[in-house]
């Protein structure tokens, strides 16, 4: 079996705008983020779904056409986002994961958990006070931390 791409089995690039307009419309509401979201760009769910979208194996738009890596830190730089606030930004990712119908499968969430936590703790840290951008960096790639559930019969090892 060709294993598929994290961006390929969330359901490419529509289900990844579906995903952060959902999300982004809980953030703008929530008492512990609003203010953090306050000047928001109303394209920011379009730019983050096309960072995630390289990230996970698909096209490279956002590298492309936004800037890159470097964007993305400038972006958190001086924010000072706290862990209360860290938590609260995945919790409603994981609700708009839910709400939006991205897949549920044990791999998929897997995957995606591990990437929303690494991602989440590096934007807290890039954005504490004093820190500085750092050299150039490419784009993060992710992909499954265990592969894709096949029906028995149809692995490799049989
Ligand atoms: C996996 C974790 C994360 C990813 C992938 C991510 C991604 C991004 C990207 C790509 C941008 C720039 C969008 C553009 O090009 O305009 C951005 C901006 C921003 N991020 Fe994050 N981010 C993450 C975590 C967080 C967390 C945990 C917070 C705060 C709780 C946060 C707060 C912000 C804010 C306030 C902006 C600027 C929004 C604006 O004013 O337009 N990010 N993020």
């Amino acid at each position: 079996m060709t294993v598929p791409t994290l961006y390929e089995w969330a359901g490419g690039a529509a289900a990844l705008e579906r995903l952060f307009t959902a999300f982004y419309a809980r953030v703008r509401d929530d008492p512990e983020l609003r203010e953090l979201f306050r000047d928001m760009d109303p394209d920011h769910p379009r730019h983050v779904a096309a960072w995630l979208g390289g990230v996970f194996g698909g096209p490279p738009v956002y590298s492309r056409q936004r800037g890159g890596h470097a964007h993305m830190v400038g972006m958190h730089l001086g924010k000072a986002i706290t862990e209360r606030q860290r938590r609260r930004w995945v919790e409603l990712l994981q609700d708009a994961a839910d709400e939006t119908g991205l897949p549920a499968d044990p791999e998929f969430r897997t995957a995606f958990t591990g990437y929303v936590e690494w991602g989440s703790r590096m934007a807290v840290l890039l954005s504490q006070p004093g820190v500085r951008p750092g050299p150039p960096e490419p784009m993060p790639t992710w992909t499954w931390a265990l592969p894709p559930w096949q029906p028995p019969g149809e692995t490799a090892a049989e």
